[in-house]
């Protein structure tokens, strides 16, 4: 069998002693869509923190792509492949939506400060590179007609969607996405559960993502690992994880 592209061993980390993950181990398959659950304050943020670098996990040890690390700066994690969305979202709001979607190249850049102050060849190569790259996942996630426009003149869910171009334009192999669907309409979630899917077929991208609507969740994703005070309680499909006691009893069962 193929090797996971993520694989969690025994992953802890605590803030002023509270233990926001305990022991946690898990593995995500290539091209997979994972959903990770859990009540408020269970340890999911965190986690996705550890794994593109914003956070160092206390102990325990996190692999990507066969490679083994403790500590990955962020730039490493996007430079190795790993995109990610944030919760509240970090866009620039004064900033048209291509002009967004192309910061999310600037990690990608071989061009050289020098290079780039004289508009040397490679910049000027580079530069044509990225603007195509950034008007095909424009026109992928169906924003071609906001390509132009700033970002804070446009509805909620479709700065959500510009989030979603951002991380995907750099082409990642896992796609980290911090409840994407947050503060949506049923409308917009469909919506935004069939990119996420489309994504994840076209360009064979893993998706790890953090959600709160159960039937978000049972719809998208092929596996699911429920954590509840930093550990880990479930760990299967969406149907294993809907009948198993233990995440009923953390968080099936409480009114979130
Ligand atoms: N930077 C931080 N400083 C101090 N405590 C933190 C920090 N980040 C997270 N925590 C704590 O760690 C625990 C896990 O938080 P985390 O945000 O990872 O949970 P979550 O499952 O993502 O919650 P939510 O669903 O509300 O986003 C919580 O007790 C939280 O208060």
């Amino acid at each position: 069998m193929a090797e996971p592209i993520l694989q969690l061993r025994d992953v802890s980390l605590s803030f002023k002693g509270i233990k926001a993950l305990n022991a946690l181990s898990f593995d995500v398959e290539r091209g997979e869509i994972c959903a990770l659950i859990g009540p408020n304050g269970a340890g999911k943020s965190s986690l996705l923190n550890i794994i593109n670098g914003v956070y160092r996990a206390d102990s325990g040890s996190v692999s990507f792509d066969g490679e083994r690390f403790v500590r990955i700066r962020p730039a490493r994690a996007a430079h190795l492949g790993i995109g990610r969305t944030f919760q509240h979202n970090a866009l620039f709001r004064h900033l048209s939506v291509l002009d967004n979607v192309l910061a999310g190249l600037i990690r990608h850049s071989r061009t050289t400060l020098i290079e780039h102050a004289f508009g040397l060849g490679r910049d000027r190569s580079e530069t044509r590179a990225f603007g195509r790259r950034a008007d095909e996942i424009i026109g992928f996630l169906d924003l071609a007609r906001h390509r132009d426009r700033v970002v804070s003149t446009l509805p909620y869910g479709v700065q959500k969607r510009v989030d979603l171009a951002r991380a995907l334009v750099g082409r990642p192999s896992l796609l980290l996405l911090d409840e994407p669907m947050a503060g949506m309409n049923q409308d917009e979630k469909r919506e935004m559960s069939s990119f996420v899917l489309e994504a994840n077929r076209s360009f064979r991208t893993t998706v790890v993502l953090i959600e709160h609507d159960m039937s978000v969740v049972m719809g998208l994703s092929h596996h699911v690992v429920v954590l509840d005070y930093g550990r880990k309680v479930g760990d299967g499909t969406p149907e294993e994880v809907r009948r198993n006691p233990d995440v009923i009893a953390a968080y099936l069962g409480t009114v979130h």
